[in-house]
This record gives C-alpha cells, structure tokens and sequence, in this order.
C-alpha cells in the first residue's frame, strides 16, 4: 500500500481510510430543468450521456452556466434529475427513494460544494466537522475509521484539530473539508472548484491530496474546475457546452462527442470561425475519418442570423476565399 503524502514531512497510511475501490457513474440522457420564483423553467441539463469508469479521475470543465455544478449534484444526490437515468454502480439512484439516497450520501458518495464554508460547520472545531461528517456510521464503523487526528495529519492539520473554523484560512478550510469528505471512506468524491480562491501553493496541496486520495483508494474522483493547472493534472477532462457533454480530452488529446441525434458541438475557435447557421457539407473519406467543408458556393449570409451579426462577418470573410475551407474530423 503507498502512502498519502500530506505534502510536507509528515506521511500516513490512508488504507486505513476506509473500502477501497472506486464505484463506476454511467447516465443516460439527463435533463435537469430548475424552476424560477417568476414560474420559468430553464434547462441547465438536455440529455448528458456520460460514463465513468470505477477508480477514473475526471476534470469538469466548461463555461460558466454549461451545467457543470448541477451535474455534479445529480451524481452526488443531492438533486434527482428531471428525466434521464443515473447508476452509481448497479444501483440507479434517479430512482432513489430518499432514505437510500441519505444512506448513499453519507457513506459511498461525498460531495464538496463549492465554496468550502458550505462544507463546514464554522463555529465548531475541525475535531467536531469530522465528528458531525460521521455522523451517519454505525458505532462499529466509527470504532474502525481512522482517528481524527491522524486524519487531520494527513491534510497537513493536526496542529489544528481543536481550531474553530471561522478562524482557519482558507487553504485549511478547503484542506479541512477535504478530510471531512473522505472521513466516511467513500467510494465516489465530488468537488465543486475545490481549489478557486487558494494560493498557488494551497491549490498544489490540496490537488495533491485528491489525487493521492485516488493512488492509494481507487476512490473515483470528478472535481469541477476553471483553471487550466488543476484540470491538466486529469488523465480525462469533460468539457460541458450548453448542458450536454460537448468535448473530451484524454492524456492530453481533445476530442468532440457525438450527442444525441448525431449533435457535435465545433471546438471554441471553429465555433468563432463557423457561427451558428453556417452551411457545411460533411462528406465520408473513409469510415474513420469524415471532411467537414465550407464550399465557396455557401449562400452569402448564413441562415438565420439577422444583419450585422458577427456571423455576416465571417460569411463576408468566407466569400473571399477562392478555396473551400476545410476542417477534417478524423
Ligand atoms: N437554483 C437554480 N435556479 C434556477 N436556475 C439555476 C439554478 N442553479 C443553476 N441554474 C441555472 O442552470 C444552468 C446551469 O448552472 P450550473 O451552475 O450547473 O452551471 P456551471 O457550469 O456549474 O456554472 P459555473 O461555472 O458558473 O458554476 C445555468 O443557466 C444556471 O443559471
């Protein structure tokens, strides 16, 4: 068994966490629509197929609103969604009565929110967060789980442990929720932008942690985040785009995903190049590689998009062009 490295000179055997193994997420077009104070439904979520494998290390990426968050919460229960199919495992928790659910939240999946003081109880000491985390085993699980404070030693806080929260940083705040979320040995960790607002040096740390969580547990892990740094530490990234899975990277390698209904989301600077509207033929050269063209016959303005449109523009740049322009998908 390796060992988690708390970053500095301290190491800690983290087996002694809890089940090891990770458990494997697959949905099956997930819609999730929230409903406004004003009565309006907006679709945060239109059909994401996605699947995890047990032990797999991903990265959420995507523009703010793409539906990182709310897929994140749908995965952890704490939402159900509104139409589609989620499986932790064998079991289908989008179907989930909610005492299974508590059960499944509590002890299998941990979630941290975004913003660490959602995660943390602020009046009360980093001893009584982890307490409160456990809340939900039994006696004799309790009895078997690793102590709090080498716990908190592994997260580079056991000089902490009787600190009230409201006091700590928040690189130890972040470092604290982290140890509450892998108290109860859970087999699936999810984090919401675990490390926005942190120094260069609690980011690395707290990255560290996570991943060290996965080397030594096989603990599946998905961390949503919008920095470059964090994600490129992934073996896989998962770029959302408008609420469905629009591109995925893996071992450095991008992709675009199919959708439903042969949906392809262009990567960010084709988008720019090729507006919504723009009319283009798509052509087999092969079976594993298709050409994507824009003839230069392409109608002038592309279809519905009103004057003065930047996508005018890009025609206006189109027609100037004697050759086609190519984009080749393989
Ligand atoms: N409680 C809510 N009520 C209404 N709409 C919501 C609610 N939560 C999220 N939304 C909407 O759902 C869509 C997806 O939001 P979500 O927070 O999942 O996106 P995100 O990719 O995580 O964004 P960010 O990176 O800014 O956190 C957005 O249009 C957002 O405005």
């Amino acid at each position: 068994m390796t060992t988690l490295d708390s970053g500095r000179d301290v190491r800690y055997d983290i087996g002694e966490l809890g089940r090891p193994g990770g458990i494997g997420i697959r949905c099956q077009g997930v819609v999730h629509l929230y409903r406004t104070f004003e009565g309006h439904d907006v679709v945060a979520l239109q059909g994401v197929d996605l699947t995890i494998e047990p032990g797999e290390r991903v990265a959420f990426l995507g523009p703010s609103g793409s539906g990182k968050s709310t897929l994140l919460t749908l995965l952890g229960g704490i939402q159900k969604p509104s139409a589609g199919r989620i499986f932790l495992g064998n079991e289908e928790i989008s179907r989930m009565g909610e005492r299974y659910l508590a059960r499944i939240r509590s002890r299998r999946v941990s979630t941290m929110l975004q913003g660490s003081t959602r995660n943390l109880l602020a009046y009360a000491t980093a001893r009584q967060n982890i307490a409160f985390a456990r809340l939900a085993m039994t006696s004799a699980e309790r009895k078997d789980a690793v102590a709090d404070i080498d716990l908190l030693r592994v997260v580079g806080l056991d000089q902490q442990i009787d600190q009230v929260v409201s006091t700590m940083s928040g690189g130890q705040r972040q470092r604290l929720a982290l140890a509450c979320a892998v108290s109860t040995g859970p087999q699936l960790l999810l984090a919401d932008e675990p490390t926005s607002q942190l120094s260069h040096e609690d980011r690395d740390h707290v990255i560290e942690l996570i991943h060290n969580l996965g080397d030594d547990l096989g603990t599946t892990i998905v961390v949503v985040t919008h920095q470059p740094e964090v994600a490129a530490t992934f073996p896989r990234t998962v770029t959302m785009k408008g609420g469905r899975v629009g591109a995925e990277g893996r071992d450095g390698a991008e992709y675009v995903v199919i959708g439903a209904e042969g949906v392809v989301h262009l990567p960010t600077h084709l988008a720019e190049q090729w507006p919504q509207g723009t009319l283009v033929r798509i052509e087999p050269e092969d079976v594993d590689r298709l050409v994507v063209s824009r003839p230069s016959d392409t109608p002038e303005a592309p279809v519905g998009h009103p004057v003065g449109h930047p996508a005018d523009h890009a025609a206006e740049h189109a027609a100037d062009h004697s050759a086609s322009t190519t984009e080749e998908l393989a």
